[in-house]
């Protein structure tokens, strides 16, 4: 058992357990379309969830786009949080802002800025378009030249820029993950949270975790880690496991826990 879990111990029924999807419970393909939650996902999660407070999703993807590629209509009681907390997706039912005018703006100057960088793609997420540099010859130095120019277009249409795993993500200001974390301790009043990320937008979760500490809530931070993952992450984490495969073992002690 890692010991960090035996924390939670008596009051696993108070606990909210919210986890990112990309590095976290599907593995890194090189195209986001074709992510898939590893399997025994679906199976995991409804063993959690019958355990705690709460599960939930907490994801940079559109919610309804997790939904599709984990299976997680199959979870009962799963809450996901798409767009970084902008969308909430809970038993079919999807609750989402209306269009963002930025998003139409940088979705035109994103795909000017990939048509002349090969292996550089665009993903329309609806509310956030993403500029992925993963295919690109070398994907490190695509992301460093294209991050200026993704800075000038969201400055221009409103929007934040959010770097990631070869990604830079222009999406709407006043949502992270950390607003997203706070809202579902408060809702659910859990005396514990449990948060697992990989990356850069997974940082405010953390630091939402920690500020709810200072309000008595028990807090884990678990580093789903891999060579990509956030340096700051793993630095910050109470636990750091090996990909979506370790992500999922410690969920099976979490649910096992007595
Ligand atoms: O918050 P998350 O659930 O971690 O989502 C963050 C972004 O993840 C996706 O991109 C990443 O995964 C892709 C598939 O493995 C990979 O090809 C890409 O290089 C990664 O950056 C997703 O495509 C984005 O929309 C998410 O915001």
């Amino acid at each position: 058992m890692t010991t960090q879990l035996r924390q939670l111990a008596g009051q696993l029924d108070s606990t909210v357990v919210a986890l990112d999807f990309d590095g976290v419970l599907a593995p890194i393909v090189p195209r986001p379309e074709n992510a898939v939650a590893l399997p025994g996902t679906v199976e995991v999660l409804t063993a959690v969830a019958a355990r705690v407070a709460k599960v939930a999703i907490v994801t940079g993807r559109a919610a309804a786009d997790a939904v599709r590629l984990g299976g997680l209509a199959a979870v009962p009681g799963l809450t996901v949080l798409g767009h970084y907390g902008l969308e909430r997706w809970e038993d079919g039912r999807l609750d989402a802002p209306g269009a963002d005018d930025g998003v139409d703006v940088a979705r035109r100057r994103v795909a000017e800025l990939a048509a002349d960088r090969p292996g550089v793609t665009v993903e329309d997420k609806g509310h956030s378009v993403a500029l992925h540099t993963r295919n690109a010859p070398d994907p490190g130095a695509a992301l460093a030249e294209l991050r200026p120019y993704a800075d000038a277009v969201a400055a221009g249409s409103g929007l934040q820029v959010t770097p990631g795993r070869f990604v830079l993500e222009l999406r709407p200001v006043g949502m992270d993950k950390g607003v997203a974390i706070r809202s579902l301790v408060a809702e659910t009043a859990a005396a514990a949270v449990v948060y697992a990320g990989d990356d850069i937008g997974d940082l405010p979760a953390v630091a939402a975790v920690r500020e709810l500490a200072e309000d008595g809530v028990l807090g884990l931070v678990v580093c789903s880690d891999a060579e990509e993952a956030s340096a700051e992450l793993r630095a910050a984490a109470d636990i750091v496991v090996l990909g979506p495969p370790g992500v999922q073992a410690l969920l099976r002690e979490l649910a096992a826990l007595s």
